[in-house]
């Protein structure tokens, strides 16, 4: 029996006790549970009037990054980017202590949800992930976050790539004496090849904590890894969005045009791109049927929200009173128009998506190869509310590959797996500034779409074209469908020269951030493709 199995796999790995296992449940089962009037505190769920079921995450609305160690051992010493703000590593003693109240907690359960799942749609590179967690919905978040496999997969998934031990009801009294940030952790271990998670209950630490591990295993295997959502049009051709949280992957990549491969995690292979995940994990502050129609339609039965607020079973988009980082997760079916399995070719165009806060940023700007490299090292965006503990408002940033929290491996691991793919395959790269501009408000989505299109038809190629000085990037002067006179972030402002002090100043924080790259002759030759403060003269 599978189930056995199951609970002698766990007793192994030191869950003791006299616990009722319960494996890879349906929907209708995760939902029988999730609204069960035993469930106590955060336990809870309750039904919505879409059909979609609602929780709250407790303190943690957000991931928790200074939280987050990896055990520093012979296999991470020299492969893991240990660049003391992302990667905080731990020792395997502080691990196994850690561990030990894992256990200790999930040894407590009187149930156990064990969900055995894909990270990577293709069979040679993906991961067979056990998910082990004493909450109902978070076995729900993870049944639909994550590849779901078929009943044949299921009962050959024989022995699990990775092991993620969730037990968020737990903290770490020791953590001063081990020197942590706080009671709280997720950590790694790769010998183990484990992860564990203590006092949050935030379901985004499983999510990105295996695209991590996959940003790990797979540069090392020479393919592109990326915190991208991707789309492919009738003839077959593929767009990658990259962007930090909140800057408009989900939105944007939902396009009734095309086909969704997937909305924020994606490898890059010989054969071309292909998901991670078996679901999408959408934003819904302020969500409308009007402007975002497919992301509110996929609210329906077996969708999960999270720390929405619900008033006698009514989702108030609009409250943004618990979070701004209001979620909802559905299985990736949920949109209509999909690609199954999750992958197509290769990419031919690729959009950076960058939420400028100061108003700097042109709307769209075309790059070149050697820009298409810089920008991708800089990453230049802003953290936007509420994905990280700690963040109110935007706060600007640099974040190598749009994905700095999320890299295992040095920043040009990345950009060298992804400019070869680009160049191998002749695609081209654009810097889409979703955020704000000279009026002090954020960029329309309506115009960012109708930028998106004239990126993806081609249209931009042929538009006239105008270079912005300081920043250095060539941007279109007119696009149809677009608003006029935002083209050209200049023109959004009431004097030119407010924009040039903003400018300058962007620039230099431009400058000083690639210092770090500039100790390689490769690094150097770049930075003439960045913002400059003087003139060029050639
Ligand atoms: N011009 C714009 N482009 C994209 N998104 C925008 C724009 N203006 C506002 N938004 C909002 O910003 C959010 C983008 O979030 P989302 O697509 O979930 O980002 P990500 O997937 O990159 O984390 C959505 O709530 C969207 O409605
Ligand atoms: C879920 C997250 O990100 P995104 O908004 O990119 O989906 C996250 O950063 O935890
Ligand atoms: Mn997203």
């Amino acid at each position: 029996m599978k189930n056995a199995k199951i609970i002698q796999d766990l007793q192994k790995l030191g869950i003791k006790g006299d616990y009722e296992v319960i494996y890879n449940p349906s929907y209708e089962e995760l939902y029988q549970a999730e609204v069960s009037p035993e469930n106590q505190g955060f336990e809870r769920a309750e039904l919505t009037e879409s059909g979609a079921v609602s929780v709250k995450t407790g303190i943690f609305t957000g991931r928790s990054p200074k939280d987050r160690y990896i055990v520093q051992d012979d296999i991470s010493r020299d492969t893991i980017f240990w660049d003391g703000k992302v990667n905080l590593p731990t020792t395997p003693e502080i691990f196994q202590s850690c561990k030990g109240l894992v256990l200790d907690q999930l040894s407590k359960s009187k149930k156990i949800y064990v969900v055995d799942a894909f990270c990577g749609t293709n069979a040679d590179t993906r991961l067979k992930v056990r998910f082990i967690v004493e909450v109902a919905w978070q076995a729900h978040f993870v049944t639909n976050m994550f590849i779901r496999p078929s009943h044949y997969e299921l009962e050959n998934f024989g022995e699990p790539d990775f092991t993620v031990i969730n037990g968020s009801k737990t903290t770490n009294p020791n953590w001063e004496a081990q020197g942590l940030n706080s009671e709280n952790f997720i950590m790694f271990d790769l010998t183990e090849k484990l992860q564990i998670i203590g006092g949050t209950w935030y379901g985004g630490e499983m999510k990105k904590g295996m695209f991590a591990m996959m940003n790990y295993y797979l540069p090392l295997k020479g393919m592109a890894s990326m915190h991208c959502s991707a789309n492919v049009g009738e003839d077959g051709d593929v767009a990658l969005f990259f962007g930090l949280s909140g800057t408009g992957k989900t939105t944007l990549s939902a396009d009734p045009k095309r086909y969704l491969i997937g909305d924020d995690e994606h490898g890059w292979d010989d054969n071309g791109v292909f998901n991670y995940e078996g679901g999408c994990y959408a934003k819904v502050i302020d969500l409308s049927a009007e402007k975002e129609p497919d992301i509110y339609g996929a609210i329906k039965r077996d969708a999960l929200l999270e720390n929405v607020v619900v008033n006698n079973g009514v989702a108030d988009y609009t409250d943004g009173s618990i979070t701004e980082n209001t979620r909802v997760s559905y299985p990736i079916y949920h949109i209509n128009k999909i690609v199954l399995p999750s992958k197509a070719g290769h990419a031919k165009k690729i959009v950076y998506l960058s939420a400028d806060a100061f108003g700097v940023l042109p709307p769209v700007s075309i790059l070149d190869e050697n820009q298409a490299q810089y920008h991708f090292l800089c990453g230049y965006t802003s953290k936007l509310a509420g994905t990280e503990r700690g963040i109110t408002e935007p706060e600007p940033s640099f974040s190598p590959a749009f994905g700095e929290a999320f890299l295992t491996l040095h920043p040009t691991m990345y950009s060298k797996t992804l400019i070869g793919k680009m160049k191998e395959h002749g695609a081209k790269a654009y810097l889409v500034n979703t955020g704000w501009n000279g009026t002090g408000k954020r960029i329309s989505l309506k115009d960012t779409r109708a930028i998106i299109d004239a990126i993806i038809d081609g249209s931009i190629e042929n538009a006239p074209k105008t270079k912005v000085p300081i920043m250095n990037l060539e941007i279109p002067t007119s696009l149809p469908n677009v608003s006029e006179g935002i083209l050209d972030p200049r023109d959004t402002y009431s004097n030119v020269s407010e924009w040039e002090e903003k400018a300058k100043d962007l620039a230099s924080r431009y400058i000083k951030n690639f210092e770090q790259y500039c100790n390689t002759e490769e690094g150097k030759k770049l930075v003439a493709s960045g913002p400059q403060l003087q003139e060029q003269t050639i």
